[in-house]
């Protein structure tokens, strides 16, 4: 977000209670906001950004509440030290739950999540020691320093400043190796996981984030309230909670506020409104807001953030859209893992066979990679390298067969533990985080060569380290010619750059063996000349590459070796000039007949004929390297 608009709000939130002219109940209105914020905040992290749904977030308000409201009445404690326990207790409770439930995947999540927040209402209402459904009355105010808290305009300083840092915390967490790892969690698990990242952690993590500020949100809420009682934890609030991140817009921190105060002014509107319009006391409210959510989920998904935004845009002249051109500021360089001697065996594929039910998709393959040499995989479509592919980088287990890497066994590893050992890959389709800026998409590929924790992220303790991962992604972008594009949304490049990028990511691993799954695929003939230059220097520099291409104008002028598949079945190995002029590839390419494809032929040979699947690029994508 603009600073200006940053500052303008610190200064009306500082100033309004302030005003003599600024009613009691606008304060009053304001803290529940704040209140409100805090929740969906969480939420905004756990659905918008990662896409877990909770409708359990109210449960975690009722933790922070009740704990203070007991430890503060019943035992006489400090509300402070009650704010600790409230925590703690969260903290475990979140982790145990999120243990459990956030295993599920689909709706069964939001299910998980509806009984767990169901259970712990209930658990507030029947708890003797929590008064049953009467809740606990007579709760002090809170004190600062001498000042007490008690009257509504001075909470409402510790409940926007909680609300403050809430935000920056999560924006530097955000901006962050964490945070990349985070926003991977939604829509690219997958590619995050061959990256190193941990995926199943990462979601816990957010969770305990989320059940942390709505513990807080709780704690405040009692001492502002001074009696709690089980209502405002239960399951309508949870769903009013993921109500206000939707409508507020689910995937930016400032959508909490927006959204929270939006639905709490309309509902506290629609009260006084509603029932003068009909003459009763229904709540009536309650199906404007079921038509309010159909009309925001039809006609903005993204929620009210990014209209607002793009309209402060407008106003304040594009500053949003005014792209940082300059370079991440330079940086240490990170530390590289040793390389092989060139010629050195860096994989070795073992009679590796993979069978789907009666298929055999992959028949017993075997070859061997060396350091610093390209190796081509390549057959007509369903020969089985996309399979052989994902055996080597942990995405499928073989049926039978081993894969070594340096000597270390692959084949029982997930991709995960591959990546760690020095292997990076690209995808056959683009695996891009797509809202995020070209630069964060390749430190995303350097996720492993640092570490920095969500504490240490969120207090913005990390900009050495965080300069350090940009610095080396933009070291990789420039490398394969992206230098120009470090703030782009990734989702803007063409599908060719997209393909570089993915490249540039898996540079930016450090790895020992690049794993390419159709790098040429979409590229110009020019960018297809720029890849290759760039994958020619990488030989050079002793990098260990296997590309699954269908371009063999590409493969013939690049590769050092090549393995032809058919079936699943190996059928020829050897120079490329050696396979070119070799029987059974010609039957293989030949066998489907395309009058108009043409194989390109072999030094002092003939041209060999139409070929199906696997095409000449001259003849299918029009030219190679
Ligand atoms: N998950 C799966 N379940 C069942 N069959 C599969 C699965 N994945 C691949 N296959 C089958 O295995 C065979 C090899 O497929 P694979 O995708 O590895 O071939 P390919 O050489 O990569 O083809 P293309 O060039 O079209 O990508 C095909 O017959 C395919 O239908």
């Amino acid at each position: 977000m603009n600073r200006i608009l940053l500052y303008l709000v610190i200064g009306v939130i500082a100033l309004l209670p302030l005003m003599p002219f600024t009613p009691a109940f606008w304060v009053t209105h304001l803290n529940y906001v704040g209140l409100a914020s805090l929740v969906v905040l969480g939420l905004v992290l756990l659905t918008g950004v990662s896409g877990l749904t909770s409708f359990g977030q109210a449960a975690f308000v009722g933790i922070g509440a009740y704990t203070t409201a007991w430890f503060t009445t019943a035992m006489a404690g400090s509300p402070w030290l009650a704010l600790i326990i409230a925590l703690a207790i969260t903290f475990l409770a979140a982790y145990a739950i999120g243990a459990l439930t956030l295993r599920l995947s689909g709706h069964y999540l939001p299910l998980g999540t509806i009984a767990w927040g169901l259970s712990l209402y209930y658990l507030f209402g029947n708890m003797q020691f929590l008064g049953q459904h009467d809740g606990i009355a007579g709760i002090q105010p809170l004190e600062i320093f001498g000042i007490s808290l008690a009257s509504g305009r001075n909470i409402y300083y510790l409940i926007w400043a909680c609300v403050l840092l809430g935000l920056w915390g999560t924006r530097n967490l955000l901006d962050s190796r964490p945070g990349r790892a985070i926003r991977a969690l939604k829509s690219g698990q997958a590619m995050a996981e061959s990256f190193g990242v941990n995926t199943a952690r990462y979601k816990i993590i957010v969770f305990v984030y989320a059940a942390l500020l709505a513990c807080l949100s709780g704690w405040i809420y009692a001492h502002m309230q001074r009696a709690v009682s089980p209502s405002p934890f239960g399951l309508n609030y949870g769903i009013e909670y993921l109500f206000m991140a939707v409508v507020g817009g689910a995937s930016s921190v400032w959508g909490a506020v927006i959204g929270a105060g939006l639905i709490l002014t309309l509902k506290d509107q629609l009260q006084n409104v509603l029932p003068a319009i009909f003459g009763t006391q229904y709540n009536f409210e309650l199906i404007v807001f079921g038509v309010l959510m159909v009309l925001v989920l039809q006609y903005a998904r993204e929620g009210v953030w990014p209209i607002l935004a793009h309209w402060w845009e407008i106003l304040t002249g594009g500053s949003r859209g005014e792209r940082r051109r300059e370079p991440p500021p330079k940086a240490a360089v990170l530390p590289q893992r040793p390389r092989p001697e060139t010629g050195k065996v860096v994989l070795e594929v073992e009679a590796i066979r993979k069978e789907f039910g009666g298929l055999v998709a992959v028949n017993d393959i075997s070859f061997t990679l060396r350091a610093g040499e390209i190796m081509g995989l390549i057959g007509p479509n369903g020969a089985g390298k996309s399979t052989t592919f994902n055996l080597i980088t942990g995405v499928l287990e073989p049926t039978s067969g081993l894969v070594r890497f340096q000597g270390e066994r692959l084949d029982k590893l997930p991709a995960r533990e591959i990546s760690r050992l020095g292997v990076g890959r690209t995808f056959q389709h683009v695996q891009l985080l797509p809202t995020m800026t070209v630069l964060e998409n390749v430190a995303l590929g350097a996720h492993l060569r640092r570490n920095v924790g969500v504490v240490a992220a969120s207090l913005h303790a990390d900009r050495r380290i965080e300069a350090e991962l940009l610095h080396e992604a933009a070291v990789q972008l420039e490398r394969v010619g992206l230098g120009d594009y470090l703030y782009e949304q990734a989702g803007n490049l063409a599908l060719g750059q997209q393909r570089i990028l993915e490249i540039a990511r898996a540079l930016a691993a450090d790895p020992v063996l690049l794993l390419l799954d159709e790098p040429a695929a979409g590229l110009r003939y020019k960018e297809k000349q720029e890849l290759a230059a760039v994958l020619n220097q990488l030989r050079a520099e002793g990098m260990s590459i296997l590309l699954v291409e269908h371009d063999m104008d590409f493969v013939m002028k690049l590769t050092d070796h090549l393995v032809v598949m058919d079936f699943g079945t190996k059928i020829a190995e050897g120079t490329p000039e050696y396979v070119q002029a070799h029987p059974a590839v010609l039957e293989a390419y030949l066998g489907g007949i395309d009058d108009d494809i043409e194989i390109e032929p072999a030094p002092g040979e003939q041209p060999g004929g139409p070929q199906p699947g696997v095409a000449p690029a001259g003849a299918l994508e029009g030219g190679g390297a």
